[in-house]
């Protein structure tokens, strides 16, 4: 068993410690706040972000990036996407040998439309990075930290290094993990997902139905497919675990931030009031802009996108955003179908 880095000591990567640790591996855990890794250290807590929580002896806490990444060749990042340029520059001064870099982050970023692990690729040079993994699917840290039935998705260019990842993290009852060639599908999948559920939580904030939620989680669906394929994605990747899968938890769990965060929207709360009370990070919102931005540029459809993006940095009201959406243009279901009888 090796030697393991996990770079962001918030929930997700807590939890993603926990699994490793589980498996045998020596896990260092690294977080920027002292308080918060001396906590780690000696009380096995983490409460902040995974309350109740008891962490394994197999985690160790490192305030120093430097001493965290000292002979590991496998680092796992997972900070909020704001944070990657930020992380991967101080990496960059520290790292003395080749890493594979498995990010299980969420986010695009706006006005460059960078996916992350094209991030990572621009961040740390050739001889510091020997493969990027991307780790993602259906998994909210809170049950991933009961130990509770969970699968995901690791995706690479490099399917040996997708399926190092799929050993490093399979060796339980609770953690599962396939493999999948296309990363730019599975990175827009978790990505993208989080702009519905922020509508999805809107919609149960507004005391919408169920029927308006499957509403907008299947055209939701329809448009993140829509753009991912414009990407160069797989269209069938959008129905696996990383797009329908990562879709169904985020818009319909209580653990999610990005649906409680629509949640209070909906009911009326101000967006700024919003994120500062979260305490946690909350995608979507960013996200709703860098991919307003891109489906503009590339010429692709996203009308919920669209309208999100009126509510969030324009100051639409939900209700007239609900109104414009339910009163575009009739369309057929399926894009291909006009094209059959021409
Ligand atoms: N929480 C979850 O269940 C899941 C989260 N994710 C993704 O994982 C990523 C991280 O999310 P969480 O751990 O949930 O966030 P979180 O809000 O629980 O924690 C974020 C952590 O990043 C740290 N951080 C923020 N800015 C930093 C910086 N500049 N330098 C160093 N550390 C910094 C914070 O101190 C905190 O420890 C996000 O992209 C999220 O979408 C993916 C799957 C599940
Ligand atoms: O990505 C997640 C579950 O797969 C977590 O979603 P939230 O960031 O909305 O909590």
């Amino acid at each position: 068993m090796g030697k393991i880095t996990v770079v962001g000591a918030g929930s997700w990567g807590t939890a993603l410690a926990m699994v490793l640790a589980d498996n045998g591996h020596e896990v260092r855990l690294w977080g920027a706040r002292e308080e918060q890794m001396d906590e780690v250290n000696q009380s096995r807590t983490n409460h902040k972000y995974l309350p109740g929580i008891t962490l394994p002896i197999g985690i160790t806490a490192y305030v120093s990036l430097e001493e965290a990444l000292q002979g590991t060749e496998h680092v796992l990042l997972v900070v909020p996407t704001k944070a990657i340029r930020e992380v991967l520059a101080n990496m960059r001064t520290v790292l003395k040998h080749a890493v594979t870099v498995t990010h299980a982050s969420k986010g695009i970023e706006p006005d460059t439309s960078k996916r992350i692990s094209e991030m990572i690729e621009e961040e740390l040079p050739v001889h510091l990075l020997r493969d990027v993994v991307v780790l993602s699917g259906p998994s909210h840290a809170e049950e991933v930290a009961l130990r509770q039935p969970t699968t995901v998705t690791s995706a690479s260019k490099n399917m040996e290094a997708a399926e190092a990842v799929q050993d490093l993290f399979m060796n339980n009852e609770y953690f599962r993990v396939y493999t999948n060639p296309d990363i730019i599908g599975v990175e827009l999948g978790g990505a993208l997902k989080n702009i519905i559920a922020l509508a999805a939580g809107m919609t149960d904030g507004l005391c919408f139905g169920d029927n308006a939620k499957a509403a907008l989680m299947t055209r939701g669906l329809a448009e993140i497919a829509r753009l991912g394929r414009a990407m160069g994605a797989d269209p069938l990747t959008f129905a696996g675990l990383t797009g329908m899968g990562d879709l169904i938890v985020t818009c319909t769990s209580v653990h999610s931030r990005n649906w409680r965060a629509g949640n209070l929207l909906g009911k009326g709360h101000s967006l700024e009031d919003v994120l500062e009370s979260m305490g946690m990070v909350v995608e979507g919102v960013r996200t709703t802009k860098a991919a307003y931005q891109l489906a503009d540029k590339i010429g692709v459809d996203m009308p919920i996108t669209a309208a999100l993006y009126e509510v969030l940095f324009h100051g639409k009201d939900v209700k007239e955003a609900v109104g414009s959406l339910m009163g575009r243009v009739r369309k057929h279901e399926v894009e291909a179908v006009p094209n059959l009888y021409k």
